[in-house]
């Protein structure tokens, strides 16, 4: 019986993992080029994409922002500090997708790129 209830447990523990990595993947990346797209057509108030985008510096501040990003994620890495690696390197892709908007190239040609390199 004992036997029984943990192979239920163990088949519910999997379908909620499975359930979770389906929910949380990389398709964030798209989600969050979109809203850049968005926040630069409707320029809402008080937003970060809005100050990077509309920044006198151009482009320049947004490949500084990436600079930044890389070299503490980096040393995030070098440290071997797991928690600062995730919260650094998801950092460093936001940055990135603005700067691909800004260049207009989407996520979506990274990806097909990735793709044709897959084996
Ligand atoms: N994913 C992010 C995201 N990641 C990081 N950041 C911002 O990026 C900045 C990181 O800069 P730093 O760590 O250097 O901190 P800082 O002190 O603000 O540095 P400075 O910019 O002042 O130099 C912070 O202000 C964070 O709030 C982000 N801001 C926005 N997004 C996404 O973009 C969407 C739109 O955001 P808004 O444009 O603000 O509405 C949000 O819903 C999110 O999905």
């Amino acid at each position: 019986m004992f036997l029984f209830l943990n192979e239920i447990l163990q088949i519910q523990y999997t379908q909620e993992r499975l359930k979770l990595q389906k929910a949380v993947d990389l398709s964030i990346l798209s989600q969050i080029y979109q809203i850049i797209e968005d926040r630069s057509k409707t320029q809402p108030e008080g937003s970060y994409v809005c100050a990077l985008l509309n920044d006198k510096k151009g482009i320049n501040k947004i490949l500084e922002k990436v600079g930044e990003e890389a070299t503490e994620t980096i040393l995030a890495a070098k440290d071997g500090k797991r928690n600062e690696i995730i919260y650094e390197t998801s950092d460093l892709l936001f940055h990135l997708m603005v700067m691909l908007f800004e260049c207009g190239v989407t996520p979506e040609e990274i990806a097909a790129e990735l793709y044709r390199r897959h084996k």
